[in-house]
């Protein structure tokens, strides 16, 4: 059953940026679909705008249906309900996101009190229950977000993602601000819970060898768009788009620590997002662009089964020229079309 279906979503920010152009996503009742891609190519915009959490101003096009209900169309009292019992988000950096003069039991409580009509004893109870769930002891239910570690205060904002039975739960780079051993503890501890509790999961990544391990589809997103999809090892080992193969070989596997977030081997950046330049945003990176990537956009299309990349070297009605072959190939066919 479809959980959640994304129709070319577009967002725009006050400003011009174009952060998000035409994304399509499905994601099924407790899948798990990973979203790795660059600094800057819509990811964080993408969750946000999946909760309607954008800043004022951001301007957004096409529909979000989860369950079938389109959250862009929704009421903002629906869109509240929705936000803890529909889907929920854990955000990078917990010490941000929680607040600093509330006991963390508390803040779980809140929302069970405010969204499932439970007294303050049962909120109280419950929000125990979910540490425990977490793994921490029910009584550090009555720490301050200080008093704890970075890995203990991701683990209460997953509790607090959990705490009103969400059908989905989106993780915007959940371990970033950790170090190596409690990262591999809490993408763990949230591939258990969700696997558990049949929630469906959107975790969000620069590093596709995190996505690999973690999730069943990944989707690579640049410049705005959804570039490659399909299952989440096959995309990893052995990627058809090229952004998608420079992505997977600029990663070193966790655990490895060199330089985890440089883009190794892919030299330049993103276009600006406020001035995309026409063609495939990729191309001027791409070391295998014909002549034709300039003009021409691609949409994603089949690359295997249950595969798709938007590129014009892949799938059924691949362009099989080479990039040094192209400009040769085009002057061939202006000679004999002039001839
Ligand atoms: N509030 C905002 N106003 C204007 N532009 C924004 C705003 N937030 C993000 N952007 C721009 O939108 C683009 C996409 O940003 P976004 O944060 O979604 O990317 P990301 O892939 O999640 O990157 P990161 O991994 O660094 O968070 C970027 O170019 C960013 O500068």
């Amino acid at each position: 059953m479809t959980l959640l279906d994304v129709q070319d979503l577009e967002v725009t920010y006050p400003g011009g940026a174009a952060a998000v152009r035409g994304v399509d996503l499905t994601l099924g009742a407790g899948e798990k679909l990973g979203i790795a891609g660059e600094s800057g190519c819509g990811k964080s915009t993408l969750a946000l705008a999946l909760l309607r959490l954008l800043p004022a101003g951001a301007r957004t096009g096409g529909r979000i249906l989860l369950d079938g209900e389109d959250v862009l169309a929704m009421k903002w009292g629906r869109v509240r309900a929705v936000r803890w019992a529909g889907a929920s988000i854990v955000f990078q950096g917990a010490m941000h996101s929680l607040n600093a003069v509330h006991r963390v039991g508390d803040q779980i409580a809140e929302p069970i009190l405010l969204h499932r009509g439970a007294t303050a004893a049962g909120a109280r109870k419950r929000a125990g229950e979910l540490l425990e769930q977490v793994g921490l002891p029910a009584a550090r239910a009555s720490a301050y977000p200080h008093e704890l570690s970075g890995g203990q205060r991701q683990r209460v904002m997953i509790a607090m993602a959990l705490a009103c039975d969400p059908r989905l739960i989106i993780a915007d780079e959940p371990t970033t601000a950790l170090d190596v051993m409690i990262q591999a503890q809490i993408l763990r501890l949230i591939e258990e819970l969700v696997s558990e509790q049949d929630v469906g999961l959107i975790m969000i990544s620069h590093d596709l060898a995190v996505l690999a391990d973690t999730c069943d589809r990944l989707a690579v997103m640049y410049a705005g768009r959804v570039v490659e999809e399909g299952p989440a090892r096959q995309v990893y080992e052995d990627a058809r788009h090229p952004y998608g193969k420079a992505l997977s070989g600029a990663f070193p596997r966790i655990g490895d620590p060199a330089s985890r977030f440089a883009p190794r081997g892919l030299p330049g950046d993103p276009p600006d997002p406020t001035a995309v330049p026409p063609g495939c945003a990729f191309r001027p990176r791409c070391t295998v662009a014909l002549d034709r990537c300039a003009a021409e956009d691609q949409a994603l299309r089949e690359a295997g089964a249950g595969r798709r990349a938007a590129c014009v070297h892949v799938g059924p009605e691949a362009d099989t020229r080479t990039a040094g072959s192209a400009a040769a190939a085009q002057d061939e066919g202006l000679r004999s079309s002039t001839a």
